[in-house]
């Protein structure tokens, strides 16, 4: 049985609007499992990058309750969900936020320094793997400046995974890239999830939805349809692709 990492339950997200309230998300029910690449899809401001930001306590809920592991993150107080969000979550963006005067090496090896249990031999070694397994090795020295805008994205990843976290949060990370840097980006993200990481990802892009092994569909702040893919090959990306396509069809995208 599929064990739940994270959990929302009615979850609301408002903005006041012309005196009015604009419902964003609507008393979602939604759960996330650990080790799935669950992927949340819908049309342009139909809500997906709300609903990872409330979900993962970047952004508070109007109303409704989220959990992580059983406990209620909803009503912790800013602190301890800056530690939560430091220590089991990983983030990663359209844009890198890498800091700009610190090399690839630093701003990767910076995360890991924030955390206070790992002694810094053993983040000098998860910055080294983590620098080979994203194909970085040799700019490790670079700023970011330096390199593509795929490398920086792939240097975002690795910071964002040095940790262990429990969940990688994943908002558009291809949005910025070119073709070549989006399948790299993927290919690194899906080699991830194979290793057991959990991904939650929004994207409108289709050929980021296809390394999804859970599809969900927001429309009018409710999440309205599902689709549960095995792990992503390259060998079945054409069937999978139709797949995708008559489902995403069916959901009127
Ligand atoms: N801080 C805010 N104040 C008011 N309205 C907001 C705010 N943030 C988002 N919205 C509105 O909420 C709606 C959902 O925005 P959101 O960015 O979550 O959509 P999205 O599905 O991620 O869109 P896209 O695919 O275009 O990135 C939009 O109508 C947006 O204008």
């Amino acid at each position: 049985m599929k064990e739940a990492i994270l959990s929302a339950k009615s979850l609301c997200k408002s903005y006041a609007h012309n005196g009015g309230q604009n419902h964003i998300l609507n008393h979602i029910d939604l759960e996330i499992y650990k080790g799935d690449f669950t992927v949340i899809m819908g049309a342009s401001g139909s809500g997906k990058s709300t609903l990872l930001y409330t979900i993962s306590g970047m952004d508070r809920a109007t109303a409704g309750k989220v959990f992580f592991k059983d406990n209620e993150i909803t009503k912790l107080k800013e602190d301890k969900l800056a530690k939560l969000r430091q220590g089991d979550f990983g983030f990663v963006f359209q844009q890198m936020h890498l800091v700009g005067n610190l090399s690839l090496f630093e701003n990767i090896a910076v995360t890991g320094y924030l955390n206070k249990n790992l002694p810094s031999q053993e983040v000098i070694k998860r910055t080294n793997t983590l620098l080979e397994k994203m194909g970085l090795n040799d700019m490790s020295k670079r700023m970011p400046s330096q390199v593509s805008g795929g490398e920086q994205q792939r240097a975002a990843i690795a910071r964002a995974v040095i940790n262990k976290p429990c969940l990688l949060f994943a908002d558009e990370p291809t949005g910025a890239l070119n073709r070549k840097n989006t399948t790299e980006v993927l290919n690194l993200l899906t080699e991830l999830n194979k290793e057991g990481q959990s991904i939650l990802m929004v994207t409108h892009d289709m050929r980021a939805a296809l390394r999804a092994t859970r599809l969900l569909y927001l429309e009018d702040g409710r999440i309205i349809g599902e689709l549960n893919l095995p792990t992503f090959q390259l060998s079945d990306e054409k069937s999978r692709e139709a797949q995708v396509d008559a489902w995403l069809s069916s959901m009127e995208w």
